[in-house]
């Protein structure tokens, strides 16, 4: 045994000294950064100011697109460019995730978000292939979307002429088109107890902090869970738990092999035809990761969308001529008497424009989710040790001047070409880019378009003239949600 072990650490020792050698060999160094970076325990957390977008964007004109500092113990590297997060996108060995220690209280390292390598593959590749198969994100299901355009219409017309925060009823209306096919389920978009599962879910990620101390300090955070947000934070992964649980068990029960009804029951199917120990579809783990991962999808679907729709009626409401020159291309191509439909959409630029203009401003996933290096590896000239976890400051993307020259402005005509049809950039990454960007991209900017046309062709939107002025600039957090300010909602 003893000789196994001596072999063993030979083995290791020589591994690492040939890796370490040809490092210095070729020269290769971690990205630099600030020297409070380093600073032991702590990092650069405690200056990462009010909003650390900001914050690491000015750090990358001081120490380049590609800089590296620590928070709490975590070796970070930001990255602030499009060309190299385009680069970093196609790369196998950054497509890891950090596994906090936040995730771990809750829910280990399962479902689509969390894994890794080739748990992650597999994963990733049997949810892509299942939703295309029920026409995720296609014409089949623009008729549910309909469906819910009009139950969002329906609250309106009830509501005209006050002030609303639309951003409740849109969360449910949007997720209903995915839970269909997801679970089969539907929900009343008033329905007061789901709403308060949403709103817990929405206040959370709003106050989520992406670089806070529950995510890098999580000893600090568990001795003081409620002053850190650690508390907010379990109370916010927790909160859909017993929704999940639920619908599976139902599903289960209900199960008829060769009669799948939905997401669930086709990966009920997998599960219960895998032999393979070392498959994520496997028994337990099996059941874990269709928990988890329907949990994601829940989480990146819901929230993202309404804050998405809540953004553009907000920026509507300040530039009632932009909202103009959307509602008459809308009347020109659809007209009145009936609702938008996919189709529609590529004859449609000044939309297309307003809404890429939506995703370019709000950048409300500003730092998208963390990477991490698999292995030890190169990129752009730089070292990156094994685990180095990898930031991109998509706000910054979204606003760099020397690109988009008045980033600080609402202009969709951005993306008009001269003779009037819509210029595709893609400097706008919302979804991220490359092997891990977002799955959903294909739904959410069909869904976009039906809300936002469906809604515009009928209903109105203006700042409320009693309240301030909204705040409309960046802010910190994981998700940018629109700002609290009801908009008065008139009919056309
Ligand atoms: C406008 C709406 C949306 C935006 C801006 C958005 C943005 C993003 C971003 C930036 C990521 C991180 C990619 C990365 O790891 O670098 C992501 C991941 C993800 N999104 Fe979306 N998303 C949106 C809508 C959706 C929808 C509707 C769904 C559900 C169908 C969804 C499901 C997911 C999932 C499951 C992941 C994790 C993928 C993985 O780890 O492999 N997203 N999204």
């Amino acid at each position: 045994m003893i000789y196994f072990e001596v072999l063993l650490f030979i083995f290791l020792g020589s591994y690492y000294l040939l890796v370490e050698k040809n490092r210095k060999k070729k020269g290769l160094q971690l990205p630099p950064g600030p020297l409070l970076g380093k600073l032991p325990i702590i990092g650069y957390l405690p200056f990462l100011g009010k909003i650390p977008t900001l914050t690491i964007s000015k750090l990358a004109k001081r120490y380049g697109n590609i800089f590296c500092l620590y928070l709490g113990r975590t070796r970070v590297v930001f990255v602030n460019d499009f060309e190299s997060a385009k680069e970093a996108g196609k790369l196998d060995v950054l497509q890891g995730r950090n596994q906090l220690e936040l995730f771990e209280a809750i829910r280990g390292y399962s479902g689509l978000g969390l894994l890794e390598g080739k748990d992650w593959q597999e994963m990733r590749r049997f949810t892509l292939k299942c939703l295309r198969d029920m026409g995720f994100g296609k014409r089949s299901m623009e008729g549910m979307m309909h469906e819910q355009v009009c139950e969002v219409r329906k609250y309106l017309k009830r509501n005209v002429n006050k002030t609303l925060y639309l951003k409740p009823v849109l969360e449910l209306a949007v997720i209903n088109s995915l839970w269909a096919v997801m679970t089969s389920e539907k929900y009343d978009i008033e329905d007061p107890a789901k709403r308060q599962v949403m709103s817990i879910l929405t206040e959370g990620i709003a106050e989520q902090n992406i670089l806070g101390i529950a995510a890098f300090l999580p000893w600090l955070a568990k001795l003081a869970p409620d002053y850190t947000g650690y508390s907010k934070g379990l109370k916010f992964l927790g909160a859909p738990e017993g929704l999940f649980r639920e619908v599976i068990r139902k599903h289960v029960e209900t199960y008829v092999p060769g009669r799948e009804r939905d997401f669930i029951d086709v990966t009920l199917t997998r599960i219960y035809s895998t032999t393979d120990p070392k498959s994520v579809f496997y028994g337990d783990v099996g059941m874990r990761n269709l928990h988890y991962t329907l949990l994601d999808l829940f989480f990146a679907g819901s929230d993202t969308l309404s804050s998405t729709l809540g953004w553009s009626f907000l920026y509507l409401a300040v530039d009632p001529k932009i909202q103009d020159k959307v509602q008459e291309e809308i009347d020109d191509i659809v007209g009145q008497s009936r609702l938008p439909t996919l189709e529609d959409r590529s004859k449609m630029p000044f939309c297309e424009a307003t809404m890429a203009e939506v995703l370019r401003k709000s950048s409300f996933v500003p730092l998208g989710l963390m990477h991490t290096a698999l292995e030890n590896t190169e990129f752009k000239g730089f070292f990156l040790p094994k685990r180095t976890v990898l930031l991109f400051n998509l706000y910054e993307i979204h606003h760099n001047k020397n690109y988009w020259k008045d980033p600080e402005n609402f202009r969709p005509q951005r993306f008009i070409n001269e003779d009037g049809t819509f210029r595709k950039d893609d400097h706008v990454m919302p979804f991220f880019t490359g092997k891990r960007s977002c799955p959903g991209e294909m739904l959410a900017m069909n869904e976009f378009f039906l809300f936002f046309t469906g809604i515009l062709q009928k209903y109105r939107f203006a700042l409320n003239p009693v309240a301030p002025k909204p705040y409309l600039g960046p802010r910190s957090g994981f998700i940018l949600c629109p700002p609290k300010h009801e908009l008065l909602v008139t009919e056309r």
